[in-house]
């Protein structure tokens, strides 16, 4: 079993492959408007709460204020006008699912968040932290409410069993679900076997049980689950925004576009969006996959409102995004650390944009049986030009910033073509917000105000795409 918060990071995983969890949920006292089950026996001390919901209807973000494109309005399967206003966010106590559950529950919609708080738990094991302090989600919950008066309802649990998803779904009865509840970094999937597995099955069976879920429970409900744009992987044409229409020995089809993914975690995206393509069109599910860029940034309108409200800032080379790495890492006088040439562009996007993204495709739902594609990224980059701009935004703040190659631990073309399209959230009404200096002077601010909390034992890779073994690793570096 895993043994939690040790300090000295040991880590076991069950037989079945996964980092043990049980038991998160099993309630048992119910009092006021609250519904709390502990598990004192974990050290890790859970609570399963819920809040009782208000089934008052709110202001809405109207779907038809947004241009769809679509012809029609969107309709639910008996005909009425389709308006969500009651979200699941999965994953909603993570870096990209906290921002949108705030956000969407500004913009007026209902939110629920669902979570095994997993996440923070892969942080105990491998002697992770985030650079900002954060908040437990209940803490972070309380505080939302007490700022604007509007309750997110709290369901910890875990996805992939079932029972407690169905439970989950019956109770909240949610109009959309967005689904960012899944383990999202390559080189924790790439760290030994055991996480490779562990992966692929949390990812692949936690969404196929949400599709399940939608099927039996809430056949309206539309899915919108996060993908990823290494789903593609860096091929020599134009990417297009999930579909590609081929002439092929005189005949034409448009068809799903080719995958090429390069770690297990980017594979374990390739079949989700498999299983989902298929059930859109065997059901009726209606989904849409956001295939998302690398995120940048850390604040967002409504996670800058207290600091109890901080979103987490991961900066270590398992779970860092590349720009918010780099700005850690001139704050502290570390080398930024290019892989290889650094030739290796890839799509970016603010996290301001990431919670936009999301909240249109919400508004403007897919048709019943459409299974849409959107490429979620603002702008595309090299990773040495993202080295030179973090190196001339440090060199205005005073700081001496160097860049070194290290050798590449991943498997991967370090100069290549790459052109993406991303029209489609334009079209609904997407204001991207692009990178600038004073957004990267803000990051290194952000940086060095909180540096000494940076290990930078954390920053090195040391996870190899070519030497993961079967030993179960319980350093990666
Ligand atoms: O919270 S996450 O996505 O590292």
């Amino acid at each position: 079993m895993a043994q939690l918060l040790s300090s000295s990071c040991s880590l076991t995983f069950s037989a079945s492959n996964k980092p043990c969890l049980k038991p998160f949920h099993q309630c048992s006292t119910s009092f006021s408007n609250t519904v709390v089950c502990d598990n004192s026996k974990t050290p890790f001390r859970q609570l399963f709460l819920r809040e009782q919901k208000p089934r008052k209807s709110l202001a809405v973000v109207n779907a038809s204020t947004i241009s769809t494109g679509q012809e029609a309005p969107v309709q639910t399967s008996s005909g009425d006008p389709f308006k969500p206003k009651r979200v699941m966010v999965i994953g909603g106590d993570g870096y990209c699912g906290w921002a949108t559950a705030l956000h969407l529950s500004n913009k007026g919609y209902e939110v629920a968040i669902v979570d095994n708080l997993v996440r923070r738990l892969f942080d105990h094991q491998l002697g992770l932290d985030s650079l900002t302090p954060i908040s437990s989600i209940q803490d972070r919950i309380q505080c939302w409410k007490s700022l604007t008066g509007k309750s997110i309802e709290l369901y910890i649990g875990d996805i992939c069993e079932f029972e407690f998803l169905s439970e989950t779904f019956k109770s909240y009865e949610p109009d959309a679900v967005v689904h960012f509840g899944e383990q999202r970094s390559a080189p924790y999937s790439m760290i030994d076997r055991s996480r490779a597995v562990y992966t692929q099955q949390n990812n692949v069976v936690g969404t196929l049980n949400v599709l399940f879920a939608i099927k039996e429970y809430r056949e309206d409900c539309h899915l919108v689950k996060l993908g990823t744009m290494g789903e593609y992987g860096t091929p020599n044409i134009d990417i297009e925004e999930g579909y590609i229409t081929i002439t092929h020995n005189g005949r034409t089809d448009t068809l799903p576009y080719p995958k090429q993914a390069s770690s297990f975690y980017h594979l374990s995206k390739v079949h989700d969006s498999h299983n989902i393509a298929f059930t859109c069109k065997a059901w009726g599910i209606r989904a849409t996959d956001l295939n998302q860029g690398v995120v940048y940034g850390v604040r967002t309108d409504e996670t800058a409102m207290h600091e109890e409200l901080c979103n987490r800032f991961d900066y270590d080379a398992i779970f860092g995004t590349a720009l918010n790495r780099f700005c850690v890492q001139a704050a502290v006088g570390h080398p930024l650390t290019v892989y290889g040439k650094g030739g290796q562009t890839r799509a970016f996007l603010d996290i301001r944009d990431t919670v936009q993204c999301v909240e249109l495709a919400i508004a403007n739902p897919a048709n019943p049986g459409e299974f849409r594609v959107f490429n979620q990224f603002t702008e595309q980059f090299k990773v040495t030009e993202l080295a030179e701009l973090v190196t001339k935004a440090g060199e205005k703040l005073g700081l001496d910033v160097k860049t070194i190659s290290v050798p590449n631990p991943r498997v991967e073309l370090e100069e290549h073509y790459y052109n993406c399209k991303n029209t489609k959230l334009v079209d609904l009404g997407l204001k991207p917000h692009f990178l600038s200096d004073s957004l990267i002077d803000s990051l290194l601010n952000f940086a060095v105000q909180y540096k000494d909390r940076v290990d930078t034992k954390q920053i090195m890779p040391g996870v190899s795409w070519r030497k993961v073994g079967v030993k179960t690793k319980t350093l990666t570096s």
